[in-house]
């Protein structure tokens, strides 16, 4: 069964209220990170960037020297020798670009691939499930990864600004020299320039978070219109409409707050773009006049004309690369804070290395409920699993079953009371060596793309080369013929996403196994980690048909004897011959003990296991063929506490 969801939940207003770090740390966060992965890069795209700066202060200077010279009726040698030197300048810049744009690519590409490491190294630092399931925290991931993408933006912000600010402050020098008051005129119409675009950059800035949600519910609706674990549903149920209209709503709220943001930028930009044309107009009657009452030369008209233009797009690039560099340092900014988030689990300051498991694991009045406003899943929960045993947890659907197995990995840590593993609180404990000693089977195991063999290696990824032990596992779970029948053996590819009909069994592209096939793979993945101190079971055989059922826990019971277990399983007939069964109801454990004697006790157990059996015996009166083992439903009567139907006890 496979679980689509989109997580929501409330959130900040504001980036900025989510916890962000400010500006200047991510600033320094990226100078940091950039600087350690491609120093050499940055200081040529650096100098490149400069020399392409003064470039154009050189060649209006050159232009005004060649104008004068002409009209001064100057040596033919000296006016070629200023046009070889234009020339020059001319395909130094074209060069430079070039080269600029390379090492632009570059750099972009060697930080990318740095900053999506650190990242996800973040990530992976997140030894719980808490963060991965909190929507503010998922909005920063994506914001964050779209940070890695674009730190060669970051570069290329920062540098140029530096070549506007050195060819602005080059023409600004040259512009003084034919007018001051003009210089000041064009620079005075730059400040509310740059205040606008600030605002416009931030208010850009805050619609992008704010529409965080919105593009998240977008993102969910297209993978389901893309997903194959959906497309079943999808076309039965016709509800491929439903859903590409929801997609289209959410995507129209985001179009509708992204085109405020442009029209509000087009209005700005446009009134800015008419000002700045408006004072280059002016000032260009002005020089004319000036020319023609022989106060200016015709260079100096020549330089006015350029000056001007350049500080304009110098003053306009100025602004496009802080504007560049504000949205970037803001999407770094959730980089920063994704590097930096807390960890979900706190760490012990002196953490114990676990040994191995020699007395038990107990719970000791274990309370349990995912955030503050969730309600209590577990209310005091005594259980133990004494070393060597196996200990069957049954009961209804949502009882807690899964989540008391999260709390034995260390996903979450218990509200209340504690977990511990012979005396020690798992809140002490290292928790990688708690995983390394722990083995299991998740209820919701994944299915993924990549070949047979791997998908069993990832029980033991150190043993992907260890064919024997692959095979071994295979066969303990039953799967190893399919494997070796398939059509490239272990190393066929197995994926869910085939390109048409005809690919399915082409071993280029990957096959398609059964959910019962899958099954037994996560199970060989399992018994990769053979030889762990506490063996998890969740559901093991809830997609196998009745032969394989019972093959797989023929294997279960005959390699768990010694082995610390812990089995949940609906099917009561799997779970009848553990050392002990506890049935977990209202939070807590209410009966527990061998089979026999809950029977004996004639308690909840009892009755259901009658029920079941009852049930089962009925239906293969009725068709003898059928039936795998009993199992646990809900039964009509059960909505409230406690409730299971028996369809068989074998
Ligand atoms: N990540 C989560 N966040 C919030 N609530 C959760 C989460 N996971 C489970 N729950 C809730 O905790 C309760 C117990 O769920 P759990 O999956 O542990 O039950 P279960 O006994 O394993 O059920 P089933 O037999 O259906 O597998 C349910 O009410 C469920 O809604």
């Amino acid at each position: 069964m496979t679980e689509v969801r989109f997580v929501g939940g409330s959130r900040p207003e504001t980036a900025s209220d989510a916890g962000g770090p400010g500006m200047l740390r991510a600033a320094g966060a990226a100078a940091r990170l950039v600087w350690r992965t491609v120093p050499g890069g940055v200081l040529g795209y650096a100098g490149c960037a400069l020399s392409a700066g003064a470039a154009p202060v050189a060649i209006a200077w050159v232009t005004k020297l060649v104008l004068d010279d002409l009209t001064a009726g100057a040596a033919l040698s000296t006016l070629l020798g200023l046009a070889a030197v234009l020339a020059g300048t001319s395909i130094a810049i074209a060069a430079l670009t070039q080269f600029e744009q390379y090492l632009r690519g570059e750099i972009g590409r060697t930080v990318s691939l740095a900053a999506a490491d650190d990242l996800y190294r973040a990530v992976e630092r997140l030894r719980g499930l808490k963060r991965l399931e909190d929507p503010v925290f998922l909005d920063r991931l994506r914001l964050a990864q779209q940070a890695t993408i674009g730190p060669a933006e970051l570069v290329d912000g920062v540098l140029s600004t530096a070549r506007g600010l050195v060819t602005g402050l080059g023409l600004v020098v040259s512009l003084t020299v034919i007018s001051p008051m003009m210089t000041a005129v064009v620079l005075v119409t730059g400040i509310p320039m740059l205040i606008t675009e600030l605002r416009l950059s931030r208010q850009r800035a805050a619609m992008t978070w704010s529409i965080g949600p919105t593009e998240r519910r977008e993102i969910f609706y297209r993978g389901l219109l893309e997903s194959t674990e959906a497309a079943k549903e999808i076309r039965l149920f016709g509800i491929g409409p439903f859903v590409r209209g929801r997609m289209l709503a959410e995507r129209r709220t985001a179009d509708a707050q992204k085109r405020r943001v442009d029209r509000r930028e087009a209005v700005a930009q446009g009134g800015l773009a008419l000002v700045s044309t408006a004072v280059a107009g002016a000032g260009l009657a002005w020089a004319v006049a000036a020319a023609h009452q022989k106060v200016l030369t015709i260079g100096d008209v020549s330089m006015f004309i350029a000056a001007v233009a350049g500080v304009q797009a110098a003053i306009a690039t100025l602004l496009t690369a802080i504007t560049q560099t504000h949205q970037q340092l803001l999407l770094f900014g959730h980089f920063a804070a994704v590097l930096e988030v807390e960890p979900d689990l706190p760490a012990p300051p002196d953490p114990v290395a676990l040994p191995p498991l020699r007395r038990g694991i107990e719970l000791r009045d274990v309370w349990f409920r995912y955030s503050d406003q969730h309600p209590w899943v577990l209310r005091g929960v005594n259980l133990v699993i004494p070393h060597g045993r196996a200990l069957a947890l049954v009961g209804l659907n949502g009882a807690g079953k899964s989540t008391l197995v999260k709390l034995l990995c260390r996903f979450y840590d218990p509200t209340r009371g504690t977990i511990l593993w012979d005396g020690i609180d798992l809140r002490d404990a290292d928790v990688s060596t708690l995983r390394q000693r722990t083995a299991a089977v998740f209820q919701d195991y994944v299915e993924y793309d990549l070949t047979a063999g791997e998908n069993i290696a990832i029980g033991d990824i150190g043993r992907l080369a260890d064919r024997e032990a692959l095979r071994a596992a295979a066969r303990r779970a039953g799967v190893h013929e399919v494997v070796e029948r398939l059509p490239r053996g272990y190393d066929t590819l197995l994926t869910r996403m085939l390109f048409d009909e005809n690919d399915d069994g082409d071993p280029s592209v990957g096959v398609r196994l059964s959910g019962g096939q899958w099954q037994r793979l996560a199970l060989a993945r399992a018994f990769m980690r053979d030889r762990r101190d506490l063996m998890i079971l969740d559901e093991p055989s809830a997609g196998l048909d009745a032969e394989a059922e019972h093959e797989v826990h023929s294997q279960l019971r005959e390699h768990r004897i010694g082995v610390t277990t812990l089995l949940i399983s609906h099917r009561l007939g799997s779970v009848r011959d553990a050392d002990t069964i506890a049935v977990l109801r209202g939070g807590v454990v209410v009966e527990q003990g061998p089979h026999r004697e809950l029977i004996a006790a004639a308690g909840v157990y009892a009755r259901l296991f009658r029920l079941q059996s009852t049930g089962y015996q009925a239906e293969a009166a009725e068709e003898p063929e059928v039936g795998s083992g009993p199992e646990l439903v809900r039964s009509p009567e059960a909505s409230g506490a406690a409730g299971f139907v028996a369809t068989d006890s074998r």
